[in-house]
């Protein structure tokens, strides 16, 4: 077989079509259709309220109302409920990292359910995050922005999800900060996970990202490969309004 018909025979790891999405009475997504292949780290680019966030959420099953097609290793997911859907090794980090105030470190890292056996112990997730180690016994409330990041992202990891959701890992965070993130996903990525991100950081995004989709009124406005974006990257950022 060729490299071509290898690709081709490979299936998605998530193949989105149609998907639209509402809140109550307010339809936000208008046919999205994505895909993402294993080991791939794809980045979801717009302007604020595009409906970037609110794709992440579908694919997690956490809107309201959702229709269109979700499959996710082959599995169609559209019907599931969340747990079920992250049952087929799926784990998200929502945009507010979803730290809990009161407990620590350790108990936020012990409490993932796993989905798969795969999943990373503690302590390999505190030899991937070492800032982590140093804080195992600080609260939620105690962390800085960048620790509270990479304990969402470290949370993920525990569960043996495959596809990791990572809603603006970047956002509010330090320059050095933002590196570290960078460096994670990159040696995520050596390590066969396969990533959706939502960045409005397009600078970051491509630093890690293998493919681009920009998002517009909850429709895929244009698809770029990291070559295409770097040859548009002033018209991207001026549609990004940046
Ligand atoms: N819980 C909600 N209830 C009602 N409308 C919502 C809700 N969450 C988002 N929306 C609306 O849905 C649309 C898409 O929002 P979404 O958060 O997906 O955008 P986004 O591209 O992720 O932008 P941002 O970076 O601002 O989050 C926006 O018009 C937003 O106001």
């Amino acid at each position: 077989m060729t490299d071509a018909a290898i690709a081709q025979a490979v299936e998605p790891m998530l193949a989105i079509r149609d998907l639209h999405a509402w809140y109550g009475e307010s339809h936000v997504l208008h046919g999205i259709d994505l895909d993402v292949m294993p080991g791939q780290v794809v980045t979801l680019l717009g302007r604020n309220g595009a409906g970037k966030s609110t794709t992440l959420k579908s694919i997690m099953g956490i809107v309201p109302r959702r229709q269109g097609q979700i499959r996710l290793q082959g599995s169609d997911t559209i019907a599931m409920r969340p747990f079920q859907i992250a049952r087929h090794g799926v784990a998200y980090c929502p945009e507010d990292r979803g730290i809990y105030a009161t407990l620590d470190v350790r108990e936020h890292l012990e409490l993932p359910p796993l989905v798969d056996d795969s999943g990373l112990s503690t302590e390999q997730v505190l030899s991937l995050f070492p800032n982590l180690r140093e804080r195992l016994h600080s609260p939620g409330s105690k962390l800085s922005g960048g620790e509270q990041q990479m304990l969402a992202i470290g949370r993920t990891l525990r569960t043996g999800a495959r596809l990791l959701l990572l809603d603006e890992p970047t956002e509010g965070l330090a320059p050095s900060i933002v590196e570290q993130i960078g460096d994670t996903i990159r040696q995520l990525k050596a390590q066969g996970y396969t990533i959706l991100l939502v960045e409005q950081n397009l600078r970051f995004a491509m630093s890690v990202a293998d493919h681009f989709y920009l998002i517009d009124h909850g429709q895929v406005a244009a698809r770029y490969d990291r070559q295409g974006v770097e040859q548009d990257a002033s018209e991207l950022l001026a549609r990004l309004g940046v």
